[in-house]
C-alpha cells in the first residue's frame, strides 16, 4: 500500500487538471483579453456556484465527527462566504451587475451540473469524499494565480481588467485555505488502500472535469 499525498490525485488525472488550470479562459483572463460578455456571464454563475459550494461545506461540517474536521469544514465555509461571496457581490457591483439582478438569475447546466455532484458525492460518501470532491476549487484556484504569475503572458496592474480576480486568489487569506485543504487531505491519503485510493481518484477527475465545463461555459457565452 502506497503512502497517498494530493498530488498522487493530480498526478492520476494529469491531462483533465492541466486542462482546468491552464484552460483558454484563464489564459486570456491573465492576458487582459477575455471578452467582457465571457467575463459577466462567469461571475454570475459563479455567485450561484459559491452559494452551492457554501452548502457544500456545511454538509462538510454536518459530517464532521470530532472537533477538529469540525472546524476544518467551518473554515472552509467562513472562507466562502466571508472572502469570496462578499468580495464576488463587489466585484459583480464593479462590472454592473447588482444584487437584485444575481437574486434573479436563472442556473446554467454547467452550473447544475458542477454544484449538484459534489453536494451528491457528499451525502453519498463519507467526509473525505466530500473534501476530494471540493479540492479542485479551493486548491485549483490558488493554483491558477500562481501559475498565471508565471507566464510571460499575464498582465497585472491597471492594464488588466481582471487583475482583481487575480488578486483575489493569491491573496493570503485565499492561499491559507488551500494549504490548510492540502495538509488535511495528505494527512487523510496517507491511510487510505489502493482501491480506496481509485474511488477518490475518480471523484477528483469528475470535479476536475466539471471546472473544465465551467470554464468553457463562460467563454461559450462569448462566441
Ligand atoms: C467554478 C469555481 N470553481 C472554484 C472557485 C474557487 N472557490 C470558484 N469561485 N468557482
Amino acid at each position: 500500500m502506497k503512502n497517498y499525498n494530493f498530488d498522487d490525485l493530480k498526478i492520476a488525472c494529469r491531462d483533465d487538471w492541466r486542462a482546468y488550470i491552464q484552460h483558454d479562459f484563464v489564459r486570456q483572463l491573465g492576458a487582459g483579453i477575455l471578452p467582457g460578455d465571457a467575463f459577466r456571464h462567469y461571475l454570475q454563475q459563479d455567485y450561484l456556484f459559491l452559494i452551492h459550494f457554501a452548502r457544500a461545506y456545511a454538509l462538510a461540517v454536518y459530517k464532521s465527527r470530532n472537533m477538529t474536521e469540525l472546524r476544518h469544514g467551518f473554515e472552509g465555509l467562513k472562507t466562502i462566504v466571508d472572502v469570496e461571496l462578499g468580495l464576488h457581490v463587489d466585484y459583480c457591483r464593479e462590472w454592473g451587475i447588482s444584487e437584485d439582478d444575481l437574486a434573479r438569475l436563472p442556473e446554467a447546466k454547467a452550473t447544475l451540473a458542477y454544484t449538484r455532484y459534489v453536494l451528491d458525492t457528499g451525502n453519498r460518501g463519507d467526509l473525505l469524499d466530500m473534501h476530494v470532491a471540493l479540492a479542485p476549487c479551493l486548491v485549483g484556484y490558488g493554483e491558477i494565480a500562481n501559475w498565471l504569475n508565471e507566464q510571460n503572458d499575464t498582465r497585472r496592474g491597471a492594464g488588466n481588467p481582471f487583475d482583481a480576480w487575480i488578486a483575489m486568489y493569491e491573496s493570503d487569506d485565499f492561499q491559507a485555505a488551500m494549504r490548510a485543504e492540502v495538509d488535511w487531505l495528505n494527512a487523510r491519503l496517507a491511510t487510505v488502500t489502493d482501491e480506496r485510493f481509485d474511488e477518490l481518484a475518480t471523484i477528483f477527475r469528475d470535479a476536475t472535469r466539471l471546472e473544465i465545463d465551467f470554464w468553457q461555459m463562460g467563454l461559450d457565452k462569448a462566441s
